[in-house]
């Protein structure tokens, strides 16, 4: 992976970044020297207070950037635990520069942490995560049920 590089979405429909779900935020992620970015902003969809983005959709983008910066350490993994720190509003259609990093390692844990950043380079939000190490296995289960769905 190279500098600047965009980064494949995790699924076709992923919530986050899936091109094909348009309920999702549509992340476009590139890889930094020191981990991943995105540029985003909420949509009217995305909406909580009026104006401004809902917690949950800020949540999921700090959550779907921490999926890409696995990408960086070759590792599969799911969220453990996330942590948000809301430091301003996220307002509704202003571009917001998301950017997170690996910073540890402890066996199956991985320590994750993220920034948002606004338009005037105020900070607006920052995240910490725990995600744990998983086999391919760990996805089989969903991706069988998806495959013998007719509905
Ligand atoms: C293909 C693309 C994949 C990437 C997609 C990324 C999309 C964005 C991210 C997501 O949305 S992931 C979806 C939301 N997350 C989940 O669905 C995870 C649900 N939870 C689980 O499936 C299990 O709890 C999990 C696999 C995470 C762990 O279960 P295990 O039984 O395998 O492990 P265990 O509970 O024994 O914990 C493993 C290690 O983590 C440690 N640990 C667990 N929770 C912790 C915590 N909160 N803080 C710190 N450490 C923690 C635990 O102590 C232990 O450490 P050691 O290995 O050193 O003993």
């Amino acid at each position: 992976m190279e500098i600047g590089q965009r980064l494949p979405p995790h699924s076709p429909d992923c919530a986050g970044c899936g091109p094909g779900n348009p309920a999702g935020l549509g992340l476009e992620v590139v890889r930094t020297a020191a981990g991943v970015e995105a540029v985003h902003r909420f949509s009217d969809a995305q909406v909580g207070a009026p104006g401004i983005a809902h917690g949950g959709a800020v949540a999921l983008a700090f959550d779907d950037l921490f999926g890409f910066a696995l990408y960086t350490v070759g590792s599969l993994a799911v969220t453990r635990s996330l942590t948000i720190e809301y430091h301003a509003p996220f307002w509704l259609h202003r571009p917001y520069t998301f950017s997170a990093h690996v910073a540890q390692r402890e066996g199956r844990r991985l320590l994750l942490r993220a920034d948002a950043w606004d338009d005037a380079g105020q900070k607006a939000g920052s995240a910490a995560a725990t995600f744990v190490v998983v086999s391919l296995g760990h996805f089989a289960a969903g991706a069988e049920q998806v495959m013998g769905r007719d509905d």
